[in-house]
């Protein structure tokens, strides 16, 4: 029995000491904080129970990870401690209980409370109001010299102000990431191609243990000051606010949130405060920390091995867990677009059960590297849809199975396409499928599009809902009496939308092509494709390289409008749209009616107030012009918006005619 406990004391301390590696030396945790402070848990249950097992080398009785080798050592003369965890209001309750019977009074303590902000500990060292060294916590006795990056964190004074400094003052506190810069930093570093950190503390971490000062210089860091180590040659005050408050004269900065209250039950509602308001903060805090306020008090109180017996760290529910992912699952949005989502073994993360989470796409599950059957970090913080942050390799079964992305809709079977350079696959079944039917027929029957006067959203949304149509070709089998049974609507209304659809069968070929909802299609892009092929049929045949001749149309488009006439689905609600009725007269071979522009060559430049560029370009080519991307003899003329660079100066010096955005108006105006 006890040979057994032995060993699992053994091995729990093994894993700690894997666990801290990972954390203080890697800056790259493996579980995350909630899974460690378990094992911990565990750990000091069975040392407290049995004696015996005790050990100073155990984690449960250390500071931190060991300092790198690569930086230059540093002794830190008063040793930087931990803190004790409370995890919930009766550990908190049982700390204030624990204070009073070693201060021997049933008197209220007065606690001083603050945000436990979510970075690394610094002790940063002011010699005669100068900073001098800067080290990281180490293992509490000796740290690592980050001087030079210190010094690039730009809150960080290098010279105190103020009155009454100390000879020397060695100033504690936390350097962390706000929560933008740590975003901004891995969107970054994912764009590179290079590594992202699982979290802010991690991504300040690395930052800050870098050699060169130069890296650390770039990244967002930040840092608030909350306690004093050594001082010599200076009055301190007696208690441990008002000494934060003579730092702050000093020019160091202090958490806004920090505060003093009278007694454990103000704290427990600073704690409730400060909760609820986390989400809202611009950085990551993983709990407060409440201290006893007065010096005299903490010195009676004293230290146990890794800690001061006159703080706790009071935790918040963790925002990740670890848990399993039984299966993926894909949603097909209303836009089309696929979205990976894992099926989890519920678990109690960020002050909910959460049992699904977001994969996003193709590249993020490629990315995380993961498989069904993995063990996986969940991320839930805030309101913001949970997300799995990382895989717990170790921990993977042998039958962990390849996640496959489908090759057709999960809802309608058409075939999923992913555009290269696109992170999102989606249904090409853009008319039929049932995940996208609304936006598609609110689409088809825009102004813009068949412009079917009277047949708003609402009515789409009714229409599909009681599924009286299931494609666009299906409204025009829709009878007087069908409207008539909607919600808000008359006979009248129910005529006169009759009569619309009617109308409405009378259209053109671009109108047509941009009623289909073909992604990227827009009004231009629609009528450059009729002018060029004139036939339906033509458009529907053609390759992708043909496509491309299009002005306008690049290989993305061209590969979104072959893949919509490819689908079978798609071929079908066309056929049926002929066969209810729709109809269009035959394009004109381009003549001077409709492409007055034909034979000029345009550039558009600068900034464009009024109109969007694309979409100017769009137009000037579906009158016929060209539109070039740089000036030469060959240009007509320049449009010339605000802030035009070299194209402008290449005009001038050719003497090609130069406009400005109100004459294009003028002229794209003029062909109406
Ligand atoms: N995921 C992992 O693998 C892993 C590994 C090791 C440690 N950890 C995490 O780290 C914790 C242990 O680390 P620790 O020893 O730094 O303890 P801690 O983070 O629980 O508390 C002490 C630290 O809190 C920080 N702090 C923030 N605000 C403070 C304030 N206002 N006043 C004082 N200190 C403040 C300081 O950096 C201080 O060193 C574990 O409980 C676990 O959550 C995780
Ligand atoms: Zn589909």
């Amino acid at each position: 029995m006890s040979d057994n406990i032995e060993s699992q004391v053994v091995a729990l301390r093994q894993q700690l000491e894997d666990y801290n590696y990972q954390y203080y030396v890697l800056d790259n945790p493996s579980v995350p904080d909630a899974e460690y402070d378990r094992v911990m848990r565990q750990l000091m249950a069975l040392e407290q129970q049995h004696p015996e097992l005790q050990s100073p080398d155990s984690p449960s009785q250390k500071v931190g990870g060991e300092a790198l080798s690569k930086f230059e050592q540093v002794t830190h003369r008063v040793p930087m401690l931990s803190l004790d965890n409370a995890f919930d209001e009766s550990e908190f309750t049982a700390f204030n209980r624990r204070l009073k019977e070693r201060l021997l009074t049933s008197k209220d303590v007065t606690f001083c409370c603050e945000p436990k902000l979510d970075g690394l500990a610094v002790s940063i060292l002011y010699r005669d109001g100068v900073l001098v060294q800067a080290a990281t916590r180490g293992d509490g006795q000796v740290g690592e010299n980050i001087t030079e990056n210190v010094k690039t964190i730009r809150n960080i004074p290098l010279k105190l102000r103020g009155e009454h400094i100390p000879h020397e003052v060695e100033v504690r506190g936390e350097v962390f990431m706000d929560t933008a810069g740590f975003i901004k930093l891995n969107e970054t570093a994912q764009a590179k191609g290079d590594k992202t950190f699982a979290n802010p503390r991690n991504a300040a971490a690395g930052s800050l243990r870098q050699l060169d000062s130069k890296i650390t210089a770039k990244r967002p860091l930040m840092f608030y000051a909350y306690s004093m180590g050594l001082v010599e040659g200076g009055e301190l005050a007696n208690e441990h606010y008002a000494q934060l408050q003579q730092l702050q004269g000093w020019g160091l900065p202090m958490s806004p949130e920090t505060k003093l209250v009278d007694n454990a039950q103000q704290a427990l509602a600073y704690y409730q405060d400060i909760m609820t308001r986390r989400a809202e903060l611009p950085y990551e805090i993983d709990g407060v920390v409440i201290k006893v306020n007065d010096k005299a008090q903490q010195e009676q109180l004293g230290f146990v091995a890794r800690a001061p017996r006159w703080a706790i760290a009071f935790k918040f529910p963790a925002q990740e867990e670890i848990t399993q992912l039984l299966d993926v699952e894909f949603q097909v949005g209303r836009t089309g677009a696929i979205t990976p989502v894992a099926r989890l073994e519920p678990v109690f993360v960020g002050g909910v059960t959460v049992s699904n989470a977001t994969l996003h796409n193709g590249d993020e599950i490629a990315r995380l590297g993961v498989k069904i059957g993995d063990t996986v970090i969940v991320r839930r913080a805030g309101d913001v849809i949970p997300q799995v942050t990382q895989v717990v390799l170790d921990r993977r079964p042998d039958d962990a199975k390849e996640i496959e992305f489908p090759d057709t809709c999960p809802v309608c079977d058409s075939h999923v396409e992913r555009v290269e350079g696109e992170a999102v696959a989606r249904c090409t079944g853009g008319l039929v499928c049932r995940a996208q039917r609304k936006e598609a027929i609110k689409h088809f029957a825009s102004r813009k599009a068949l412009d079917i006067d009277g047949l708003g959203d609402k009515i789409v949304e009714q229409l599909v809902e009681r599924e009286l149509i299931k494609t666009p070709a299906d409204l025009f089998i829709l009878k007087q009496g069908h409207f008539e049974s909607l919600e808000r609507m008359g006979p009248k209304s129910a005529k006169n939308l009759v009569a619309a659809l009617e109308e409405a069968k009378q259209t053109t070929l671009a109108k047509f092509l941009y009623s289909l909802g073909i992604r990227e299609v827009g009004e231009a892009t629609a009528q450059n494709l009729a002018n060029h092929f004139l036939t339906l049929e033509k458009v529907m045949a053609a390759s992708i390289d043909t496509l491309q001749q299009v002005s306008d149309v690049g290989v993305v488009v061209a590969q979104h409008i072959h893949s919509f006439f490819a689908e079978q689905h798609n071929q079908e609600v066309v056929t049926a749209l002929i066969e209810v009725g729709v109809t269009w007269q035959d394009v004109a071979a381009p003549s001077e009616d409709t492409q007055p522009l034909a034979g000029l060559t345009y550039v558009l430049t600068g900034t464009l107030s009024q109109l969007n560029r694309n979409d100017a370009k769009a137009r000037l080519q579906a009158l016929g012009a060209k539109v070039a991307g740089s000036v030469s003899k060959n240009t007509d003329a320049v449009y010339a918006g605000e802030k035009a660079g070299s194209k402008l100066t290449k005009a001038q010096e050719l003497g090609v005619e130069v406009f400005d955005e109100e004459a294009l108006i003028a002229l794209l105006n003029k062909y109406e």
